[in-house]
């Protein structure tokens, strides 16, 4: 799905010089579910934002289905990242003068070729797959974390992406609703097939993931299958 090879970011600012990844080699399959952990300033929304396309590394190659980005497009590309990848963020990021059916929907408004019927419909098959069918006319200062955080992910989820990026999807919340984002990812990966690849500072969210990739200072220093997943019930 994705490889990142000999990646490195360097963040220039007048008086300092940022290594922010350093020789980063990475491949993620189709269908994985990948969680990347690190002290702060390790790297992690860097990493992130290099796989989302929404920053380019100063070195290295980045490859979507084995082709590198640089040999696509600029149309390509922002077609890449609007259809194929989903992003969800800690802190949500949803309009609060916008209904939370208004808030999913808002993605396919700048997809052209999507009728206002269909962006309806497939907006209530991602809340309906979130748990929040009941919420449709709320707005998001009217909904707990959890279910903000849930708003977000059917946001995502309208595109029908192949790829999630979730910078610390759970962070902001308490333990049950941390759960209960989690099992909505391990299902999305498990049902759909759909790759994650989610940053998280919580061991017991990882730990449910299929792979596990430490960084520290830039660079990976571990990477692993985790020993849970395969048992999981979700
Ligand atoms: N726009 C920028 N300009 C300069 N330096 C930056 C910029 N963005 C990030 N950095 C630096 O790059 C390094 C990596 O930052 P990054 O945000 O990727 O870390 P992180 O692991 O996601 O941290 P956290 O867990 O605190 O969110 C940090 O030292 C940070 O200060």
């Amino acid at each position: 799905m994705i490889t990142l090879k000999n990646i490195e970011k360097v963040y220039q600012t007048k008086t300092i010089e940022t290594v922010a990844l350093h020789n980063v080699n990475l491949h993620i399959p189709k269908g994985e579910f990948v969680s990347v952990m690190g002290p702060s300033g390790c790297g992690k929304s860097t990493l992130l934002n290099i796989m989302g396309l929404l920053d380019e590394p100063t070195n290295g190659i980045v490859e979507i289905d084995g082709k590198p980005i640089s040999r696509y497009r600029d149309k390509e590309l922002a077609h890449i990242r609007n259809q194929k990848i989903g992003f969800v963020f800690q802190s949500y990021h949803l309009i609060n003068d916008l209904s939370v059916l208004d808030n999913v929907e808002l993605p396919l408004l700048y997809r052209s070729g999507t009728s206002a019927s269909e962006t309806r419909h497939l907006a209530l098959t991602a809340l309906e797959k979130v748990g929040l069918s009941a919420r449709t006319k709320h707005y998001p200062t009217q909904l707990s974390g959890g279910q903000r955080q849930r708003v977000a992910i059917a946001r995502a989820l309208i595109g029908q992406p192949e790829l999630i990026l979730a910078d610390e999807p759970t962070g902001n919340l308490d333990s049950v609703m941390g759960e209960e984002i989690m099992n909505i990812l391990l299902t999305l990966n498990r049902q759909d097939g759909t790759t994650i690849v989610m940053v998280t500072h919580d061991e017991n969210m990882a730990q449910k993931t299929e792979r596990l990739i430490r960084f520290f200072d830039g660079q990976q220093v571990s990477d692993a299958k985790t020993t849970a997943y395969d048992f999981q019930q979700v």
